[in-house]
């Protein structure tokens, strides 16, 4: 079958655009052209788990929706698992699973296993390999105990391993996830990551993420495609997006009072002072506790902390090489 080849996902300059009419006078509307996706080509082979990022407005979303049949291209060519997404949206429809961080696509007032009903019958899933994925899903997300609870009752993370099981009831080949760990505490992000990974490694099913949170990224893919602008900015290892865009950490540091902005510090600069807050950049290659003594040592500190480049950081780096 074309689908079982290398390229499972096949996107060759690939547009969307979005005429928007915006009020110019009292009387007159003017049309305007929105460029969301502007011609990016990407591929990725079955069982490949790639981060998919880029900062607001990149046109993530946008490539998701047309990747999963809910938009219709402007231009380029577009596959998914053989299959035109917009054209033959019913056929992928069972070969895909999609879960959006901020939306839940579970019924609120149902507990989770009559949602989870509902969802085999949608997708006429076998009995029995409805109750074997669930079965899965609940060991390795622990949602034993949460099964018979109504969806509104449950905390962010519980709804996040919640709405992810149910995307997986049918099998899907390929997910797309949404930012799926946003909101989430330490403990039920890394049960997400640690979930996805095993789901990647047992199932090979391929895995496309959207995320602002780099460190899911770095726990999970090996691949990064970035997308700034509608454009795409660079598909490659992780590790040479590091190169190109990530070089510095931030302390952020909270003394008594207002002072000048700290100097003299090896290694650290003072790039920003509200009140009495200071925020310090040191290469992320640096450890940070030698800057940490002689803050405490030399400074009233009264709390600090150290800030992680974010998504947006990164690419500002990258535009600035
Ligand atoms: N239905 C629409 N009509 C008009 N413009 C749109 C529409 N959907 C998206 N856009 C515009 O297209 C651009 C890309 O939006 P998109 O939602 O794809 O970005 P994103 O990368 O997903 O951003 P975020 O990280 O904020 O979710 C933005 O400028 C947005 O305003």
């Amino acid at each position: 079958m074309a689908d079982e080849g290398g390229e499972f996902i096949d996107v060759q300059d690939l547009t969307k655009t979005f005429t928007v009419r915006r009020r110019t006078g009292l009387l007159r509307r003017t049309a305007e052209e929105v460029r969301a996706v502007d011609g990016i080509s990407f591929t990725l082979r079955r069982g490949e788990m790639a981060g998919f990022i880029g900062p607001n407005g990149a046109g993530k979303s946008t490539t998701i929706k047309m990747l999963t049949g809910i938009l219709t291209p402007s231009g380029g060519r577009l596959r998914v698992a053989g299959v035109d997404p917009w054209r033959e949206r019913t056929r992928l429809v069972r070969r895909i699973g999609v879960v959006f961080g901020q939306r839940t696509t579970l019924w609120w007032d149902l507990p989770l296993r009559d949602s989870y009903g509902l969802v085999r019958r949608m997708y006429r899933v076998p009995q029995a390999r409805f109750e074997e994925n669930l079965a899965r899903c609940v060991e390795l997300l622990e949602l034993g105990d949460l099964l018979d609870v109504p969806v509104r009752q449950l905390s962010l993370g519980q709804r996040m391993r919640g709405d992810i099981t149910a995307a997986l009831l049918h099998d899907p080949d390929v997910l797309y996830l949404d930012e799926p760990t946003i909101g989430l505490d330490v403990v039920s992000k890394a049960r997400v990551r640690e979930f996805l990974r095993t789901l990647n490694a047992e199932r090979g099913t391929t895995v496309l993420l959207t995320t602002h949170d780099l460190s899911d990224i770095e726990q999970l893919c090996k691949r990064v495609v970035v997308i700034d602008h509608g454009r795409l900015m660079y598909d490659g290892p992780l590790a040479g997006l590091h190169e190109v865009g990530r070089g510095e950490r931030t302390l952020v540091v909270d003394l008594e009072r207002e002072l000048p902005p700290i100097e003299g510090l090896t290694g650290a600069r003072t790039v920003r002072t509200e009140g009495p807050r200071q925020w310090l950049a040191f290469p992320a290659s640096a450890s940070a506790a030698p800057l940490v003594s002689r803050l405490a040592a030399e400074y009233p500190l009264v709390d600090l902390s150290i800030r992680e480049p974010d998504i947006e950081d990164v690419i500002a780096r990258m535009y600035a090489r």
